[in-house]
């Protein structure tokens, strides 16, 4: 029995001890990320919050979004982001969100995996992006589900050339990649008519409805571990491909969702940098010394599970913070998260301050 059935078969039998009914198929949908990041809080002693940082940083990040007037356009104002609101660009974001981890790199920034596109040279997440929008220039149906499921057009040696360098090194987890690509494309093709739009209808406008539907149909998008025994759930590809959407479509159209709010902060490895470099979240010095010594932290190891825990409930507590400043604040975790991690880019693009800070955890995991 697998642990989903062992929680199934206990909320049962605590049901019926309670005489309870069965749960309301009616209710509405839930993902239970944000109640298990404050289970991993409250129970982390590797990782810890700090209140008033958190509070001074709750003030400065909300002064900033303002000034900026950060918000949902905000996102396809990036160059590299589609920004017609069809359908194109809902098949862009899956794939992006797909294949949104693990990008950084043992090299150095000259050796590490990068990609030319446009007169510029991209690494990381922007990286990603620009191989996307290379490969449709180049014709490739790169965003297409129905490709990712033919071997024969979307052979491993088209792939090859879709991910192609400018340096020696090769993409991170190229072969997860693929492996993600082709489950995508299988259960697309045989569970939502082939079409993406299909799988967002079936969500009927709920976010969190869209995140275990992810969650739930794709191995790939199952992003989960255990911690102090309890399943713990942070779904952070199925999250910000939601958020992506929302803030793409401006909350309109395909980006429409009654419960967008429901999205927590998204587990990665670059925000959790940028709490702790604006004095938010603290490790204890065994893990600071792992981090800082660039030493691999193992995929759901409980050190990396207080980390993103701890993040994602530290994400809670500035939004929280800031509408204690401003209850009208059009503030959600959302844009706090990506308000957090366009300001830690910027950072490392002007090259200031980028030394202060703490290195991001390693953990190479298609989850993040
Ligand atoms: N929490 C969070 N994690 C994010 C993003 C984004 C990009 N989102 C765009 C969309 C809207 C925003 O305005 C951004 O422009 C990528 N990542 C994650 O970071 C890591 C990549 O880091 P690096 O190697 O340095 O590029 C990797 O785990 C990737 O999954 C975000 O927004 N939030």
């Amino acid at each position: 029995m697998s642990d989903d059935e062992v929680d199934h078969e206990l909320l049962d039998l605590l049901r019926k001890s309670l005489g309870l009914g069965p749960p309301d198929p009616s209710a509405p949908p839930e993902t239970k990320i944000l109640e298990n990041a404050e289970y991993i809080y409250h129970n982390s002693i590797d990782v810890a919050l700090d209140m008033r940082y958190s509070k001074l940083a709750a003030a400065e990040i909300f002064k900033q979004m303002q000034e900026r007037d950060y918000g949902t356009k905000t996102w396809s104002e990036h160059p590299l982001h589609p920004k017609s609101k069809d359908e194109n660009t809902v098949n862009f974001i899956f794939t992006m969100d797909l294949l949104n981890f693990s990008f950084w790199s043992e090299k150095s920034e000259a050796e590490r995996f990068a990609v030319s596109y446009k007169d510029q040279r991209w690494t990381g997440y922007w990286s990603l992006v620009a191989v996307l929008q290379r490969a449709l220039d180049e014709d490739i149906p790169i965003t297409t589900p129905s490709f990712w499921a033919n071997e024969e057009e979307c052979s491993e040696e088209v792939l090859k050339k879709v991910f192609r360098s400018e340096t020696d090194e090769e993409i991170p987890l190229f072969q997860e990649r693929l492996k993600c690509l082709r489950e995508a494309g299988q259960i697309i093709e045989e569970e939502f008519d082939s079409s993406i739009t299909v799988l967002i209808e079936d969500a009927k406008n709920s976010a969190a409805g869209l995140v275990n539907l992810l969650a739930e149909r794709f191995t790939c998008f199952r992003d989960e571990g255990r911690y102090d025994g309890k399943k713990v759930r942070f779904l952070k590809r199925a999250q910000i491909f939601v958020a992506d959407l929302w803030a793409a479509f401006d909350g309109e159209g395909y980006g429409s969702f009654n419960d967008i709010d429901k999205i927590t902060m998204f587990a990665d490895y670059r925000v959790p940098q940028m709490l702790h470099s604006l004095g938010c979240m603290s490790f204890c010095p065994p893990l600071e010394g792992k981090i800082r010594r660039l030493e691999p932290i193992e995929s759901g190891h409980s050190w990396e599970l207080q980390i993103r825990g701890c993040s994602i409930w530290c994400i809670e507590l500035l939004r929280r913070e800031i509408l204690k400043l401003d209850p009208d604040a059009k503030v959600n975790a959302i844009l706090i998260d990506f308000f957090l991690y366009d300001l830690a880019k910027e950072r490392e693009k002007n090259g200031d301050e980028v030394e202060e800070m703490i290195p991001h955890h390693r953990t190479r995991s298609i989850w993040y």
